[in-house]
């Protein structure tokens, strides 16, 4: 198993420029996620590594070799699956066409493997049309990982399913890379997703690589505040300075009661209330009334 090197990469469509001079280094055996703002390059990016389509400029390679259509899989939102054939043979599929080097028995067990894995071998002999939404995603994501690719590539896998089926899923992926020690590409617009999967994330900001790291990196140290706002679980607070600029999350906000901010707007958000104040907002684990006065206090800043 190899790298996979991206370097210099640009993509253009007439006057866009989808990419913009991308490099970034996938290392084999990892996960790296690929985040960013609606527009920001993702897919363009991922269907230049799955070989659907070519750089303008720069190189896709894995190891020392341009990469090519076929060194990877790819596993989509809406896989297409064929809907006359059963689960077995919808992830039989890509191994069959390979049929003249891949004896029978080895298709066999690979496809009963994966099918074991992704917790859907119960389900072999079911027509597509009989499976939930979760169980078609997770047969459209056993027929990406029952071919012997290099690099397994998914866009937006779990874009349609619910959150607690998206977890489930996304656990099981991280235990199959990880058993197997493969390489994914991973393209969400889930922050949570993200930051569950990968070793490695990457924030693609206007087709440029703005900052890549570990989870934690990126959220304690956003080097713009685009990343951070992007990374925030709920609206930054900014305050600008002349060029300077300070942004501190609700979360990191204290709120103590009385002083000179009025509470304007409080929204639950599960465990805790946002409290949007005439200061800026803060989240707190305890209830506060619209009209009350206020103090927040900042325990973490930004600045920019
Ligand atoms: N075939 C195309 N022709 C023209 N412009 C394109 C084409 N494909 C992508 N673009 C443009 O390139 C930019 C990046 O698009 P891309 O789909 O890669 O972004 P994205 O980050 O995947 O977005 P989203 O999160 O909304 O899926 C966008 O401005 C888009 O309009």
């Amino acid at each position: 198993m190899a790298d996979l090197s991206i370097e210099h990469v640009s993509r253009f469509f007439g006057d866009a420029t989808a990419l913009n001079d991308v490099s970034l280094t996938v290392p084999s055996g990892s996960i790296t996620a690929i985040i960013g703002p609606s527009g920001s390059g993702k897919t363009t990016l991922l269907r230049l590594l799955a070989g659907l389509d070519s750089p303008d400029e720069g190189t896709v390679s894995i190891g020392n070799k341009i990469a090519k259509l076929g060194d990877t899989a790819l596993c989509f939102q809406d896989s297409p699956l064929y809907p006359h054939l059963n689960v077995w043979e919808n992830v039989a599929f890509p191994l069959k066409l390979k049929a003249t080097n891949a004896a029978d028995e080895v298709v066999k067990k690979r496809v009963s493997d994966v099918l074991e894995m992704l917790e859907i071998a119960p389900l072999a002999r079911r027509k597509i049309t009989e499976l939930s939404g979760g169980q078609k995603q997770r047969v459209g994501i056993a027929r990406a990982l029952v071919r012997d690719v290099e690099v397994y590539l998914f866009d937006e896998p779990m874009a349609h399913l619910d959150q607690a089926l998206a977890r489930d899923i996304v656990a099981d992926l991280r235990k199959i890379q990880q058993s197997l020690g493969l390489t994914f590409v991973y393209v969400t617009h889930s922050k949570s997703e993200a930051f569950a999967l990968a070793d490695q994330i990457v924030v693609l900001v206007d087709g440029q690589v703005a900052q890549v790291g570990e989870a934690e990196e990126l959220v304690e140290k956003p080097k713009t505040l685009e990343i951070a706002e992007f990374l925030s679980p709920t609206e930054l607070n900014v305050r600008r300075r002349g060029d300077a600029v300070e942004a501190w999350r609700p979360e990191d906000t204290q709120l103590t009661r009385g002083g000179t901010a009025t509470v304007e707007a409080v929204t639950y958000l599960g465990r805790e209330w946002l409290v949007q104040t005439t200061e800026g907002h803060a989240v707190s684990e305890e209830k506060f009334d619209v009209g009350e006065s206020v103090t927040l206090t900042q325990k973490k800043v930004f600045s920019f």
